[in-house]
């Protein structure tokens, strides 16, 4: 798959402070890519320093195959977005704000603007002005306006910001008929994990200005199914026999008596085994789903990914 968008240790200070530290993200063709993070990790600035909106203090950005020099206008025009609240003209109509907006671009296909508003679910609202539009329907507007010139990329930071539950799932129902039908690369942020987690292919992890993690929601689906946990008289106890005597090496041990085993091959009964066998006392054995929030909170406080077992290592020593 080709890829559309790529950073390289992009970086961002404003006044001497590093907001954005070194993110290299690749997005590829054709995905839903979730960049997710809490409020003020720098979702923003960094897809203000994709848009061209301000200028990055280090670091790099590959649009489309090509490199992006300061000031280039034309992979611009292969993007649609919205940064923060759209603002337009608050006395205009939806399609009089479209027509500058087009006018602007240079887009002249003369069925765009109508399609736009229809895909976004404006089609009906006529002569009214956008001051007497609701939130959500300046969110849908901030979006038909970004899709109007047809865009290969397509960058959204927060856009179901405020709007109620019936509004989201419409937003997210077009975001996935934009990916699917239309083929359009969508970079879209938020803070919120269950919004990133039903609509992204990949997930972009930033926190402090840092990206701790970029990983497929497929790798996230198959982890998390494949867990078991022990809870054991000893944990470190248990993950030595477990590293040691059944030779795994997917596993983490949390706290003084948990242990979590990730490796699909071994079975329940085969672990409780090895455990008892060595004079380990086991409390309880599970197959559990890590949620896709508790790995959320592990990224975010600086843990690394379950495959690995440097943790328990360390945990031994
Ligand atoms: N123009 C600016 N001048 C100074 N500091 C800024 C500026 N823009 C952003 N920041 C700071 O950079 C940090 C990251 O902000 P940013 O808006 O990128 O985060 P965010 O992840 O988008 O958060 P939110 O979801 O709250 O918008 C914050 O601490 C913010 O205060």
């Amino acid at each position: 798959m080709s890829i559309v968008l790529r950073t390289t240790g992009l970086s961002k200070s404003f006044k001497g402070k590093e907001v954005v530290s070194e993110v290299s993200m690749t997005i590829r063709k054709g995905e839903i890519y979730g960049f997710l993070g809490p409020n003020g990790a720098g979702k923003t600035t960094v897809m203000r320093m994709l848009t061209g909106l301000v200028a990055p203090s280090g670091g790099t950005i590959e649009l489309f195959g090509e490199p992006v020099r300061r000031g280039e206008v034309e992979p611009l025009k292969r993007m649609g977005s919205m940064i923060e609240y759209p603002v337009f003209y608050e006395h205009l109509s939806a399609q009089q704000n479209m027509r500058l907006h087009c006018d602007y671009m240079g887009c002249y296909d003369p069925d765009a603007i109508g399609e736009a508003l229809r895909l976004a679910g404006l089609k009906d609202t006529g002569g009214k002005p956008v001051k007497a539009f609701s939130l959500g329907m300046k969110q849908r507007l901030g979006i038909a306006r970004a899709i109007c010139a047809k865009p290969e990329l397509l960058i959204l930071d927060e856009p179901v910001n405020g709007m109620d539950p019936v509004g989201i799932r419409e937003l997210r129902e077009l975001f996935r008929a934009l990916s699917k039908d239309y083929g359009i690369t969508i970079l879209i942020s938020s803070h919120i994990l269950q919004e990133i987690e039903v609509l992204a292919d990949t997930i972009g992890i930033i926190h402090e200005g840092k990206l701790v993690e970029e990983v497929s929601m497929e790798q996230v689906r198959n982890e998390r199914t494949a867990c078991i946990e022990a809870v054991t008289s000893d944990a470190r106890q248990a993950a030595f026999v477990i590293e040691e005597q059944l030779g795994i090496r997917s596993f983490k041990v949390l706290g003084n008596d948990t242990v979590r085993v990730y490796d699909p091959r071994i079975a329940p009964s085969e672990l409780a085994r090895a455990l008892v066998l060595h004079g380990i006392g086991l409390t309880s054995l599970t197959r559990r789903n890590v949620s896709l929030e508790e790995q959320f909170l592990k990224w975010i406080q600086g843990g690394k990914s379950h495959g690995d077992a440097d943790e328990a290592r360390a945990s031994k020593n």
